[in-house]
């Protein structure tokens, strides 16, 4: 287990495994796993793509703030979603009481692994495409992140060493 209990938020963008490498990471190094996207879901009662749609774009992103911004874990891997980022208060409070990390993976990967965003409940804005939000986004998450690792071609057992490697 890892030494001083902080917990380890990821963040990146939809499909860079925050998800699938997190459960894995919680396990292999003893932490407890929480997924904020399972959060949302069951404080609303819905699917994240409905509550974006009933809610809309800002009303979606106000509950990720406040389901975020009231973690209080110790000893877990949290698994963001990727729009946690626009979510001041919520990543203000991570910055403070977690190690927070960006999974990093280079857009034209990432655009090959991502199918239809709209299934995926993507919070995109009228108009903008999967670049445009890469865009805007690296900018926040590059900002909040204390650590970065660099998925480029790995395979999900390659990051998972690399996380490994930095908090065991
Ligand atoms: N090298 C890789 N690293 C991470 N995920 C990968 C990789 N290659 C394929 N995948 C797949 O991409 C998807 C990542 O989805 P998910 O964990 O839900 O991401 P997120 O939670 O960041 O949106 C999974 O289906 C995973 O199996
Ligand atoms: O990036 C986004 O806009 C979103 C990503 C999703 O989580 P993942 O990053 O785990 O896919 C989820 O929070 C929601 O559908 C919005
Ligand atoms: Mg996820």
């Amino acid at each position: 287990m890892m030494k001083d209990g902080k917990s380890i938020v990821l963040i990146g963008m939809p499909g860079v495994g925050k998800s699938t490498i997190g459960v894995i990471l919680a396990k292999e190094i003893g932490y407890q796993f929480l997924d904020a996207d399972l959060l949302i879901q069951e404080q609303e009662g819905m699917l994240l793509k409905d509550i974006i749609a009933t809610k809309g774009h800002d009303g979606f992103l106000a509950v990720e703030n406040q389901v975020n911004r009231d973690v209080d874990a110790k000893h877990s891997v949290i698994a963001t979603g990727g729009s946690a980022v626009y979510c001041e208060e919520a990543m203000l409070h991570y910055k403070e009481t977690c190690q927070i990390v960006y999974l990093r993976c280079p857009y034209e990967i990432l655009s090959k692994r991502l199918g239809d965003l709209k299934g995926r409940g993507v919070a995109l804005k009228e108009g903008q495409t999967l670049l445009d939000l890469y865009e805007e986004r690296s900018v926040l998450y590059e900002k909040y992140a204390d650590v970065i690792i660099d998925e480029d071609n790995k395979g999900i057992e390659e990051t998972l060493e690399l996380l490994k490697e930095k908090f065991c």
